[in-house]
């Protein structure tokens, strides 16, 4: 197997190079570019805090899939498999109901204490943490408002979370020595026909600035929000919707978070990255997969994902673009619904890296239409599945489908069993 992966390697490398594309320069820069993959893949967004509650805020998890991690030890465990199959750099994304703490902790007093074991963890496993407040699955959202309550004393405790929350964020970036990305979404909105669309806006803008107001180091902590759509329950109207997170993002210049499964179904985010970087210093990507509505899929190998990878590659967005996935399938095993999206994100990546990107802007530039589609089309048959052998070798992890075995083993020993 071995040979055939390297003589596959060599034959491909050379056939890139007839067409002057340097696939070692080409893995050396993907060995640069993190995902976040997210914790909450692992529990269906149970968490912690209350992992027997239910998940709310207009997000669901369908399936019941055996063997879902009951608790941070099972999570732990099931990560670490998951990210022995993935190659390449990686970070966690945490969410604040991921807390350790001996009894009940309310939100708006979560500390880094709480946090302490993940930092440790990811420390001894070479990862970088993001973040998140949890503003849903608490009795102070059930009524679909946090950020952008009209009562003040429940917009004070989400208030309270999230500036909690950046300081948690804040101590990840420090300890770990690589800045969190915190990214702020909420589930506030409303079923039916709105009358006063303004006035919760006002207030999630007035709550967000109180949120942020807190000066913090940006090379430990990075501010992001995310906008939406729609959400069970919130069918009529979201108070943080594109326009309003675009805008906040841009005047306070703070990082925008583009969830792929946020928008109407035919609008894609790979066509609003560059937009939306010519107005915010940074943008966070939920690389997801909406079918028919925001349903959280796992990340395919697909015309979009792929178009995002192009976009970060092609504009050399690296520095400026931090790239996470948010999907949540529970009818699938988890860890291989991981495994499969992440690869599949990394994949994308490095066919952006092998693209003859230079030669298809010249027909561009030149009006060629014809040879850039005839080009574009050409190279999604070039030989880059092998330069992706060869990087999956290099970090000594399984090529090919043989991940799946792995993860069918840890099943039948350990998780099957819980
Ligand atoms: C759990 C996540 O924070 C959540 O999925 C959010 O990012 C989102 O996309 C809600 O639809
Ligand atoms: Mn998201």
């Amino acid at each position: 197997m071995s040979q055939s992966i390297e003589n596959a390697w060599q034959l491909a490398r050379q056939r890139y190079a007839d067409i002057n594309v340097d696939v070692d320069a080409a893995l050396t820069l993907l060995d640069t570019l993190p995902v976040s993959m997210h914790c909450w893949q692992g529990d269906d967004v149970a968490g912690f805090e209350n992992p027997t509650g239910s998940l709310t805020g207009g997000i669901q998890a369908t399936g019941n899939y055996p063997g879902k991690a009951r608790n941070v030890r099972e999570l732990r465990g099931d990560l670490e498999l998951a990210f022995q199959l993935i190659p390449g750099p990686k970070r966690l994304n945490l969410h604040a109901i991921y807390l350790e703490a001996e009894g009940r902790v309310e939100r708006n007093e979560i500390e880094p204490k709480h946090f302490a074991g993940w930092v440790d963890w990811a420390r001894n496993h070479d990862l970088g943490l993001d973040f998140n407040p949890t503003c849903f699955s608490h009795p102070l959202s059930a009524d679909g408002f946090t950020l952008s309550h009209a009562d003040a004393g429940i917009r004070r405790f989400w208030i309270e979370h999230c500036q909690a929350s950046r300081r948690i964020s804040a101590y990840f970036g420090r300890e770990l020595g690589t800045p969190s990305v915190m990214n702020i979404w909420v589930p506030d909105g409303m079923k039916d026909v709105t009358i006063d669309r303004l006035a919760p806006r006002q207030r999630f803008m007035a709550a967000l600035d109180e949120v942020i107001a807190e000066k913090l180091d940006s090379r430990h902590h990075i501010d992001a929000v995310e906008s939406k759509l729609f959400g069970i329950g919130a069918e009529s109207y979201t108070v943080g919707s594109s326009e309003f997170c675009l805008g906040y993002a841009s005047s306070r210049g703070i990082a925008l978070c583009l969830d792929a499964g946020h928008f109407h179904p035919t609008e894609v985010i790979s066509d609003k990255i560059s937009s939306a970087m010519l107005f915010v210093p940074r943008l966070l990507l939920h690389v997801s997969r909406p079918v028919r509505w925001d349903s959280d899929h796992v990340v395919l190998l697909d015309d979009e994902t792929q178009a995002i990878a192009n976009e970060i590659i092609r504009h050399d967005l690296f520095d400026r673009v931090h790239i996470g996935l948010d999907f949540f399938d529970a009818s699938i095993n988890r860890i291989a619904a991981w495994v499969i999206g992440t690869r599949n994100m990394k994949k994308a990546l490095l066919r952006a890296l092998v693209e003859p990107t230079g030669q298809l802007r010249e027909l561009e530039q030149q009006g060629d239409y014809t040879a850039r589609l005839a080009l574009l089309e050409e190279t999604k048959s070039l030989p880059w599945q092998a330069v992706w052998d060869k990087y999956c070798q290099l970090h000594d992890v399984p090529v090919g489908g043989d991940w799946l075995r792995v993860v069918r083993e840890y099943e039948s020993s350990v998780s099957s069993k819980r």
